[in-house]
């Protein structure tokens, strides 16, 4: 717990990452330096214009790629240096991940797929806790349906809940509401923020739309592989106003 024991509070904390893909004539520097500390208990917005080096941000720290330079602590531990089999139990135990495209496996049931990191970990969940979550994102009635069988919105409920069942230390989610209509995008960010103020869910989430980053308690501005900009909780305006200012769009 070395995070802690230098007086910190992030329970996500990334030195200097820099990542470049390819070399030579193609080399793309799509991290050039970014260092940031994650609190818990918090919403964060990851914005920026495409190409800017967001989802590759994610990635690594959330384990599921390696930066080139630089290093990221989870929960104290370095993540970049740990092996494979390690650094596997350690995403299973502290790390949740909701994607774009849901990622469900089509022949589980919802029940099943909100299950999976659990039952992977030989693990049963907590009834009570278990019950809760799956009211809190409005399943109930549909446990026994395959993902085929629900609206995108309904399978990113069971993506949000499969994030959120093992309880981990952080969640990272990417773009999540990229693939939904603006009132089912609406009703997702509003069960991301519910999850984070309900269970206190630290939670890392990319976004292009203002409105998501209006919902979070702090806005990272990436431009080009480099943080350029970052504000505490604002208006959808002012986020708007500064992607303007900055030519972020
Ligand atoms: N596997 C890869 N090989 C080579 N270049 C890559 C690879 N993945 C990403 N890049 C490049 O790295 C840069 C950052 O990409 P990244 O996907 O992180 O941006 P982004 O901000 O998430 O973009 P978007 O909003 O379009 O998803 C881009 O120039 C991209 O082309």
């Amino acid at each position: 717990m070395e995070g802690y024991s230098e007086g910190t509070t992030s329970v996500v904390r990334a030195e200097d990452l820099v990542r470049v893909y390819g070399a030579g004539d193609t080399e793309v520097r799509a991290l050039r330096g970014v260092s940031v500390d994650i609190a818990p208990g918090q919403l964060t917005a990851v914005m920026g214009p495409s190409g800017s080096g967001k989802s590759t941000l994610m990635h690594i720290l959330a384990g599921l790629d390696k930066p080139t330079t630089g290093s990221v602590k989870i929960d104290g531990t370095d993540i970049t240096t740990l092996g494979d089999d390690a650094l596997t139990r350690l995403r299973r135990k502290h790390i949740g991940f909701i994607f774009q495209f849901f990622n469900l496996l089509p022949m589980l049931t919802a029940r099943d797929n909100v299950l999976l990191p659990l039952s992977i970990a030989g693990q049963k969940p907590d009834e009570e806790y278990f019950t809760d979550l799956i009211d809190r994102v409005g399943l109930a009635d549909r446990l026994t349906h395959r993902p085929a069988e629900l609206s995108g919105g309904q399978q990113q409920r069971v993506a949000i809940a499969r994030a959120l069942v093992s309880r981990p230390t952080v969640i990272f989610a990417d773009e999540p509401t990229g693939n939904l209509d603006s009132r089912t995008s609406g009703e997702i960010l509003e069960l991301i923020r519910a999850s984070v103020d309900k269970y206190g869910q630290t939670t890392v989430m990319v976004t292009h739309d203002a409105k998501a980053a209006a919902m979070a308690d702090r806005v990272l501005f990436l431009a080009d592989g480099e943080i350029v900009k970052e504000t505490g909780k604002t208006s959808q305006h002012e986020i708007l106003r500064i992607i303007d200012t900055l030519d972020l769009s």
